[in-house]
């Protein structure tokens, strides 16, 4: 069974944040338990609620940061203006690995897309996913990629999964952030046509989080977490969870 499941997304405010809340009650839900952890926090002043806390929240779930600095802007970036150190590529996984001890998943949220440096010597989260995929083994790590819905996601979608390839890390499947209310498929050409692009990827369509779903109470939202994921055809995609499930939760479990 899968151990780490990595939440990247195709930008930064594509909703990694509530596709990893909902990865984790959904885990939770399954009776697994879980943590999160958002390895570079920026843009949150101490004290302040981040990822994590918003996380929390909403799932229901224990969860840490690496490091957290006051700009809102990429990492390296970040931790230059305030003359902080950023922790390296080991200090992570050491931090990650110590966090699965005790949890049968750790959910890892990134900063921003999939390429943004997280460390001082450059390395991404991609760099991170394949460093833990290492250190497990085979299998121990899925990818998840979180993708807007609207005009533009085709192009950003293919070179996420495309940038994942070449690193020999697979995408276990892409999350939708944000699928705007009230079926505008229906009358949105573009929106159609990016619907039927999501479901003929190569990879599964996992889910589709309906927009405002961070503002839902938590106890709706660890309920509908679960229809998120769920196998059936409804609503606006018809959605693949079954492989991960089966990947994270073993044999029989892919309802
Ligand atoms: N609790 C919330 N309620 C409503 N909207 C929210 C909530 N949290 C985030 N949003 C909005 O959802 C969108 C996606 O934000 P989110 O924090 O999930 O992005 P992200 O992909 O996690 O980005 P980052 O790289 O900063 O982690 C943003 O426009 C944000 O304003
Ligand atoms: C501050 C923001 N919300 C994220 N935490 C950081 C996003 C970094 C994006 C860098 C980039 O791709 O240009
Ligand atoms: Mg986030």
């Amino acid at each position: 069974m899968n151990r780490f499941v990595v939440v990247t997304g195709t930008d930064t405010d594509v909703g990694k944040t509530v596709a990893t809340a909902a990865l984790a009650a959904w885990l939770r839900s399954r009776g697994r338990t879980v943590t999160v952890d958002k390895p570079t926090q920026t843009g949150v002043l101490p004290g302040e609620r981040g990822d994590i806390d918003e996380v929390r929240r909403l799932a229901g779930v224990d969860g840490s940061e690496g490091v957290r600095l006051p700009d809102p802007m990429a990492p390296v970036e970040a931790a230059t203006r305030v003359g902080a150190g950023l922790p390296t590529l080991a200090d992570h996984v050491a931090r990650l690995r110590g966090a699965a001890q005790s949890h049968d998943h750790v959910v890892v949220e990134g900063a921003g897309g999939l390429l943004v440096p997280l460390t001082v010597e450059g390395e991404t989260i991609a760099d991170l996913a394949s460093a833990l995929a290492q250190d497990g083994g085979e299998g121990a790590v899925d990818v998840v990629v979180v993708a807007r819905a609207g005009l533009g996601t085709m192009n950003h979608t293919l070179l996420t999964l495309e940038a994942l390839e070449r690193r020999g890390l697979g995408a276990s499947g892409v999350i939708i952030g944000s699928w705007p209310a009230s079926a505008p498929e229906a009358s949105d050409p573009v929106l159609l046509g990016n619907l039927s692009f999501f479901e003929n990827l190569p990879v599964p369509l996992l889910a589709c989080l309906p927009e405002g779903a961070g503002r839902l109470e938590p106890s709706e939202f660890q309920v509908q977490a679960l229809e998120w994921f769920a196998e059936e055809s409804s609503g606006s995609a018809s959605r693949h969870s079954a492989a991960l499930a089966q990947r994270l939760l073993g044999p029989g479990t892919n309802r």
